[in-house]
């Protein structure tokens, strides 16, 4: 970090314990009810960083009071192994919610898989019906599973008293969990932030982000939101998630999309780690506790 360091901390850590402290008590309801949430995972392969996430997920399910349902596959699992395991879960009445961990090897077919996803147990939001419905508005977390980072983003965001009201957005990135789910969501009324999706397409992307009020950064591009670049005064969300080696310790670590020396010009940033993962994590358990009041009798 370079000196005269200003941003406030978009605290990720204390948010995300704060959700998990209104969870608990959804998850003591609904068990008092007959309905006990159960998060099931799917992960194929062994990679690190995708076993590292999942055991993670596992914990917070824990420390909530939601059972957890693993399913580690191998590598080379085929398509319709990985299809019954799918069906399997839908029809599991202890799995109220449940993800596939992503990127799938490359010979699976990921829209596929999404598909056969129930909608009803989607709980990263990632279903056809899911996007279908976030684009048509429909409003009720109740009815429709949201994306968990761009969910993430927003309550962080508005946790520590930040309005999006009126607020000129830059997203980076247009992946499918993140850059372009988001929009949809903040231009909703009852946020009403303008924003402006940008892309590897995208001429002249430090113009876009000097016009910013918030930056989301979510490229998967280390440091691509530099300091020059920012408005002096804007809130900057690093959503990225690279796994990079660092080359004077020789390990490998997660970088950010935007630069140290941002936080020096940004009036709020979030930490990276610390910031945006552990809330897309937090998310991802209301899911499954909106899911499972869904499912109530
Ligand atoms: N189906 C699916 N759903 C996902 O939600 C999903 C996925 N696939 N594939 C990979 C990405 C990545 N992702 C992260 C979640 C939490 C942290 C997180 O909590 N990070 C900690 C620590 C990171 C560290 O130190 O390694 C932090 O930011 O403080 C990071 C990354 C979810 N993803």
């Amino acid at each position: 970090m370079v000196d005269g360091a200003s941003a406030q901390i978009l605290d990720g850590t204390a948010t995300a314990a704060a959700i998990k402290d209104e969870l608990r008590e959804r998850v003591v309801a609904l068990k008092a009810k007959g309905v006990v949430p159960g998060l099931g995972t799917v992960l194929v392969g062994s990679d690190p960083g995708s076993q590292w996430y999942v055991a993670g997920k596992h914990r917070d399910c824990a420390e909530v009071g939601i059972e957890s349902i693993r399913r580690d596959l191998p590598e080379d699992v085929t398509q319709a192994e990985l299809d019954a395991v799918l069906d399997e879960l839908n029809n599991d009445p202890s799995c109220t919610g449940y993800i596939v961990q992503l990127p799938l090897p490359k010979h699976l077919d990921t829209d596929r898989v999404l598909e056969l996803i129930d909608p009803a147990k989607d709980a990263d939001g990632l279903h056809p019906t899911n996007l279908g419905r976030l684009l048509l508005n429909v409003n009720d977390p109740i009815e429709t599973s949201l994306p968990c980072t761009p969910r993430g983003v927003i309550e962080l965001v508005e946790r520590h008293g930040i309005s999006w009201k009126g607020k000129n957005v830059v997203v980076v990135g247009r992946g499918i969990t993140v850059g372009r789910a988001i929009g949809p969501l903040l231009t909703r009324r009852e946020y009403n932030a303008t924003v402006t999706l940008t892309h590897t397409g995208t001429v002249d992307l430090d113009a876009h982000l000097r016009q910013a009020d918030v930056i989301v950064a979510a490229a998967g591009v280390p440091g691509i939101v530099t300091a020059s670049a920012v408005k002096p005064g804007a809130v900057v969300l690093d959503v990225g998630v690279s796994r990079v080696t660092d080359p004077e310790t020789g390990k490998s670590r997660i970088a950010g999309d935007v630069a140290d020396d941002v936080a020096s010009v940004a009036s709020w940033i979030s930490p990276n780690p610390g910031g945006v993962g552990p809330m897309t994590r937090a998310l991802l358990l209301k899911n499954v506790v909106d899911s499972a009041e869904r499912q109530l009798p």
